[in-house]
């Protein structure tokens, strides 16, 4: 697929024909990100449809049901939940929200894709997992939980796993040392009244930003060591605040430390250069052979280069694209087979399941604290 194929199949709907037991997604809000993460996807694949829409006003639902492609309009998100049609449900809200809708739709039975970062803090966290165990705990139909990290469902980041677990012959990094992240954006990109401006909605760069940048820290950690739900200490936190309200940081520099020894540095923000472009997402690995830069780990389906140095001189570049697909297509190709039974593990096709979401949510806490800066509310 050439780069505009990619660009389009991200961005433009597809027309592909629905398979009967299709998957019926309830969408929680006419939210900005619903077309590229959920409607434009699930046009494109047979196993799932967009069912149902609520906004907080029905005229703005009924015109982004008919925009994106969405059958039905409800009245309230509570009457997505509500709707015995409705199998699982997605949750775009602003971050605040995520917490209460997420465990109200465990309550209703729902299958749950909630948008990143899961909740406010780990404690909200916490009670999204209490809510899900004890759901299927008492229920035959197990509710399936995964926070919307997409960029962990691309086939770039299960390369990146082989990679750090010595599974690229000629891309050897020998013991991992240092695994360093970076995802910044220009602050001007967003409105002065965007949702990540505001304290009481959850906002913040760290929030925004810095949970993917944290995650990939953990992703790399993780695979080399072929474990789950490893959180690092921080041991600095940095951040800016906006001149505007000094509980919402514009950027984050943290240095963090995994329990086996490996070292990694954080950086998040809104507060990316006129100069340096309009995204800067990467993960840098060191090890004890080698090292490697992956450049856009954010948005691989755009472009993005795996970029390997031997200390033996040697030197290597790979691009992952496979089907070429966008990151959010895989995410919900995984979620509606994981629905459909097809695939029992999240580890394999890169959904975040609710413990690790638990654990970014503790460092996140453990940054602000660290900084200076409020926990969000
Ligand atoms: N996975 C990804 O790549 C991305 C993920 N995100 C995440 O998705 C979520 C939504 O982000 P985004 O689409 O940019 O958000 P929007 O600014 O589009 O807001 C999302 C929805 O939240 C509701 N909302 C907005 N403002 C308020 C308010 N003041 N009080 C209560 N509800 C409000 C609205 O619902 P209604 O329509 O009912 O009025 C709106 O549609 C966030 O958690 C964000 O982190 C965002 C962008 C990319
Ligand atoms: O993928 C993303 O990029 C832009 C961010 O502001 C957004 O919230 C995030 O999810």
């Amino acid at each position: 697929m050439s780069f505009f194929s990619r660009l389009y199949s991200t961005f433009v709907s597809g027309s592909t024909p629905k398979d009967e037991n299709a998957i019926r997604i309830g969408i929680l809000g006419a939210a900005n990100i619903v077309p590229i993460a959920c409607t434009i996807p699930l046009s494109r694949l047979s196993t799932g449809v967009a069912y149902a829409v609520a906004a907080r006003s029905k005229e703005k639902a009924t015109e982004f049901a008919k925009k994106n492609g969405i059958l039905h309009v409800l009245d309230s998100y509570d009457d997505i939940l509500n709707d015995e049609n409705v199998d699982a449900v997605y949750i775009p809200l602003p971050n605040s929200l995520h917490h209460v809708w997420a465990i109200k739709a465990i309550e209703k039975g729902k299958h749950v894709l909630c948008e990143k970062p899961l909740t406010d803090n780990a404690e909200q966290a916490r009670q999204i997992a209490d809510a899900l165990e004890k759901h299927n705990s008492q229920h035959e139909k197990k509710v399936v939980f995964a926070e919307a990290f997409h960029w962990k469902c691309h086939p770039l980041a299960r390369f990146l796993s082989k990679l750090v677990q010595g599974n690229i012959e000629n891309m050897q990094l020998g013991e991992i040392k240092e695994v360093n992240t970076v995802f910044r954006l220009p602050g001007y990109v967003f409105k002065k009244d965007d949702i990540r401006y505001n304290f009481s909605l959850g906002g913040g760069a760290t929030m925004d930003t810095g949970c993917y940048a944290l995650s990939a820290s953990r992703f790399v950690v993780q695979s080399a060591l072929k474990s789950t739900n490893i959180a690092p200490t921080v041991i600095t936190s940095e951040m800016k605040s906006l001149e505007a309200d000094k509980n919402i940081d514009v950027s984050l520099v943290a240095e963090l430390e995994y329990p086996s020894g490996i070292k990694s540095k954080v950086q998040a923000g809104f507060d990316l250069g006129m100069l340096e472009g309009i995204i800067d997402s990467r993960i840098e690995i060191i090890g004890s052979l080698g090292s490697v830069k992956v450049s856009n780990f954010i948005a691989p389906y755009a472009y993005h280069s795996v970029d390997f140095k031997g200390n033996n001189g040697k030197s290597a570049c790979e691009k992952v694209y496979d089907e070429g697909h966008s990151t959010y297509y895989y995410q919900m190709r995984s979620f509606l087979d994981v629905l459909h039974g097809r695939i029992s593990e999240f580890s394999t096709v890169g959904l975040t399941d609710i413990y690790d979401s638990i654990e970014n949510m503790k460092v996140i806490d453990a940054m602000y604290e660290k900084a200076g800066f409020l926990k969000r509310p």
